[in-house]
């Protein structure tokens, strides 16, 4: 059964407690936490204190995403805060086996994010070290946005370099337009976790499309 892991970038901001409960009492098994930070991506979000803020509101484990130019610079205050999944993206560093040394040496696991852009051969050589690939099926930046097709031969691929390794046991999430038209194609993929902003937060009855989505 694949994962469901709400987007709050596309919550109430006004309202977050709120709607992380809500979330929760719908039957989410994660919730996905996007940093930006006006860099990496032209927008901003939100930082470690607000996030800090939402920890003691929910036990949803917390999937954080982060877009940011220099991820190195967050990794304790992450882990400080109680995180399942610290995932940086690919573009953002020349030292992934590093990074990933550190997440794990603070008990997180860890996550790698790719562009659309940014092949999954990328990750040949450090795929045994990771808990996560995760594949982004739009251009990180924003919620909304219309799901990039080539995204479903990427999950695929992803698959197919964690089962290489006989012992990884690193998961696939598809992060961007994963909707009601979108998620019978990644699921088919082979994706174990979908990210869904828009149409969670949108969807007038939430529990029931997290239900829908997961099929
Ligand atoms: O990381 C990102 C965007 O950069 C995502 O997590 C979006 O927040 C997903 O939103 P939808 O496409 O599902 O509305
Ligand atoms: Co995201």
């Amino acid at each position: 059964m694949v994962k469901i892991a709400p987007s709050m970038l596309s919550a109430d901001f006004a309202r977050l407690q709120e709607e992380i409960k809500n979330i929760e009492l719908s039957g989410a098994d994660l919730l996905h936490i996007d940093i930006m930070d006006g860099h990496f991506v032209p927008n901003l979000t939100f930082g470690a204190p607000v996030i800090k803020s939402l920890r003691k509101h929910t036990a949803l484990p917390f999937d954080v995403h982060l877009m940011v130019t220099n991820p190195a610079d967050y990794v304790k205050a992450f882990a400080d805060i109680g995180t399942e999944y610290f995932t940086f993206h690919a573009e953002a560093t020349p030292h992934m086996h590093r990074l990933v040394q550190e997440i794990k040496s603070y008990g997180m696991k860890a996550g790698v994010s790719l562009n659309p852009s940014t092949p999954v051969a990328m990750l040949e050589d450090i795929a045994a070290d990771l808990d996560m690939i995760l594949i982004m099926s739009v251009n990180p930046g924003f919620g909304g946005q219309s799901f990039i097709p080539h995204a479903v031969r990427k999950i695929k691929k992803a698959k197919a370099l964690f089962d290489y390794y006989e012992n990884s046991n690193g998961v696939v999430e598809v992060d961007g337009g994963v909707n009601l038209e979108t998620a019978p194609l990644v699921r088919e993929a082979g994706a174990d976790i979908l990210v869904a902003g828009s149409a969670v937060f949108g969807a007038p009855d939430r529990a029931e499309m997290i239900r829908s989505l997961r099929g």
